[in-house]
Formats: C-alpha cells, sequence, structure tokens
C-alpha cells in the first residue's frame, strides 16, 4: 500500500479522491450514524445520483465532487482538443442538473469550464494536448476541496470571533465538516473553540425530514467531543425561552444579492424565533455561496423534494396514503432577520446590498 492509497485523514472525509485508483470515494451519508461506507464512483452518472440522492450533500460538498465528476465523465476521453472542450461543457451541463438551489454546484461547474476554455479554448496554448488537459482538470477539482478547506477554517475563525465561552448556540441542518472539505461552515466554530479550549453548549435541530442535524451534525459533533444536545426542530422556541441559546449559527446553500438566505427548510422559523428573543441569527458562508446575479431570496430555485421522505422517512410510513405532501428542502430567511453573514473574507452585516458587493472588490 503507498502513502497515497493508505494515506487517511484524521477526520471523517465526506468526498476522497483516490489516485491510486483514479476514483472518486464518497462517504454514502445516508447510511449515518449508524455506518460509514464510501461508494467507490468512476463515473459521472454515478455523481449525479450520489448528489441527487444525498448521498454526499451540503452546497461545498455538492460543489467539489462535481468538479471531480466531470474529470470522471473525461477522463476516457479520446479525440480533438475542441472536442475535449465541447465534452466538458456538456459534462458541466448534466451535472448542473442534479439539484437546483445550492449554487456551490454552478459555482464548481463553471470554474471547471473556465479552466477548460484556458486550456483548450481558441486562445489557448497550442502545446496543451488532450491528456494533459485532463489531468489539469483532475487538478482544478483537487484545488478547489483543498481551498475549501481552508476557507471553512477561516470562516470558523471570524466566526468564533463571536462568540464568548460557555454560550448556548443553536444550529438547524448539518453544515459540518460533512458537508465540506473539513471542518464545515457554521460547525467551523466550535471546532475551533475546541482546538482553543473554548466550550460552546450546541443545540442540534434534528432537522425533518431528512434528519441531517440528528443524523449528521449531532454525530458529528459528538465524535469530535463537541457539547452537543439533539432536539426536535419544534423545541427550538423552547430552549430559546428557557434562555439557553445566545447564539444562532447556520449555513446556506445560497446567498442572494440583497442578503436574503436559502437554507434547510425550517431555518425561516429558526431566525424569526431568534428575532422575537433578541438572539443574533449568524449566517457562515463560503464567498462561493454568495451569488450576486440572483438579485432577491425570491429568485432562488427551492429544491422540492419525494414525499416518501415525509411519509415514509427512513422506511416507516407514518402518513396515511395518498395524502397531499409539500416538501420543499428548502425556504428562504429574508435579509431583515440576519444578523451578520460569515465569510472567509471576514464578517458582513447590513447593509447587505452595498456589503456583499464591497466583499468581492476586497
Ligand atoms: C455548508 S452547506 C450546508 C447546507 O446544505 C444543506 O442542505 P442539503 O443537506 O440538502 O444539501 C443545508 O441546507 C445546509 O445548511
Amino acid at each position: 500500500m503507498t502513502t497515497e492509497q493508505t494515506k487517511q485523514a484524521d477526520w471523517l472525509q465526506s468526498v476522497r479522491w483516490n489516485s491510486l485508483e483514479d476514483r472518486l470515494d464518497l462517504l454514502d451519508q445516508r447510511l449515518l450514524p449508524d455506518e460509514i461506507v464510501y461508494l467507490e464512483l468512476t463515473t459521472s452518472e454515478q455523481v449525479w445520483d450520489a448528489i441527487k440522492q444525498l448521498a454526499v450533500r451540503g452546497a461545498p460538498a455538492i460543489g467539489i465532487a462535481a468538479a471531480f465528476g466531470v474529470y470522471l465523465g473525461v477522463r476516457s476521453f479520446s479525440g480533438s482538443r475542441e472536442a475535449l472542450l465541447a465534452e466538458v461543457n456538456r459534462q458541466c451541463d448534466y451535472l448542473a442538473t442534479s439539484r437546483p438551489t445550492a449554487v456551490n454546484l454552478f459555482w464548481a461547474l463553471d470554474r471547471m469550464r473556465a479552466r477548460a476554455e484556458g486550456l483548450l479554448g481558441a486562445a489557448a496554448p497550442e502545446e496543451t494536448t488532450v491528456e494533459s488537459a485532463r489531468q489539469a482538470l483532475l487538478d482544478e477539482a483537487r484545488a478547489i476541496q483543498t481551498e475549501d478547506e481552508e476557507t471553512c477554517r477561516l470562516i470558523g475563525e471570524h466566526a468564533l470571533s463571536l462568540f464568548e465561552d460557555g454560550m448556548g448556540v443553536l444550529t438547524h441542518c448539518n453544515a459540518g465538516g460533512l458537508a465540506t472539505a473539513r471542518y464545515g461552515t457554521a460547525l467551523a466554530p466550535m471546532y475551533l473553540a475546541l482546538e482553543k479550549g473554548i466550550t460552546l453548549k450546541v443545540f442540534a435541530d434534528e432537522t425533518r425530514p431528512v434528519l441531517q442535524g440528528a443524523r449528521l451534525t449531532a454525530f458529528e459533533l459528538q465524535q469530535a467531543g463537541v457539547d452537543v444536545t439533539l432536539i426536535c426542530d419544534n423545541m427550538a422556541g423552547a430552549v430559546m425561552a428557557k434562555g439557553w441559546v445566545q447564539a444562532v449559527i447556520v449555513g446556506t446553500d445560497r446567498v442572494a444579492a440583497n442578503g436574503d438566505v436559502a437554507n434547510k427548510i425550517g431555518t425561516y422559523s429558526v431566525a424569526v424565533l431568534a428575532k422575537a428573543h433578541g438572539i443574533p441569527f449568524y449566517v457562515a458562508c463560503p464567498m462561493s455561496t454568495i451569488d450576486l446575479n440572483t438579485p432577491t431570496g425570491a429568485d432562488i430555485p427551492i429544491e422540492e423534494r419525494h414525499e416518501d421522505e415525509i411519509t415514509q422517512g427512513f422506511g416507516k410510513r407514518t402518513a396515511p396514503q395518498g395524502v397531499k405532501v409539500f416538501n420543499p428542502a428548502f425556504d428562504v430567511t429574508p435579509n431583515e432577520y440576519v444578523t451578520a453573514i460569515i465569510t472567509e473574507k471576514g464578517i458582513v452585516r447590513a447593509p447587505y446590498g452595498d456589503n456583499l458587493r464591497k466583499l468581492f472588490t476586497k
């Protein structure tokens, strides 16, 4: 076994590139917390399905997986440079249909398109071969993953500046290491607090219907030794009323140009409760989740998922056959409920329109 093959992260990686096998290994998050199983993927179709079925989920992790999916889609390609460029764009178009809300998916695919254009487009150097271009695309996917780890750590540093030792912090869904390359976004400050000997008492909403909070956030925080208490979504108000929560921090799948935030369904309710209790509501995300091309939250496409996630989640029927179901995977929190947006470049406060645009000019 070489160091590459045996090289294992000392944390539970959601997305792992296997250089020896030229293969993408994805932690199947549908099986957590009971089973740790890696899917061994060799085609872009398999990556598409893993994203669609939430085997891999979380905005940055989806983008990382899709970037590797583009490489898998062209790694056996043979033909002209022009044909390879066309195939890269076709693979990106295909992978972009897997889920509609998390803008990181499209951000990562656009980065792969741009890399391919620079390698194979009209202005590209003549000496680029199809083989060297394929390798460069793999390198780009790996760079997206490596950069995300550092980005999340920086988000954690900025977020931790808002927290004090002993604070109660509530979070919704999973915006942890499992949703990113490492650390997470909303959960990044919890890990950095642990490193620095700061105690944060985390309340994790279970987050119906797919239970990312119970199955993923409670799991990864407990594994790391973070003080975490699991609550049902309908208990968030009660724990706030008891004075147990001094801050809320969540991830996001897309921030509109005006600061409206799309995140897991139930986030808006938590934001309203936080406002009612005078508790700050923070949103943590990489710059790649901020979409200045989407003017407001009303313009964010909200994914609707299969009714079975509600009527027979995890195999047990809990609702009558044939009942009408509405199953939006996300909701939108208007910017007036958002105390601050925490990114790798720093903390952004209202007025978000101007201040988010300034972030990109820093
Ligand atoms: C750091 S992005 C995490 C974000 O993604 C989750 O959605 P899903 O599990 O459906 O991919 C949720 O909205 C999290 O806040």
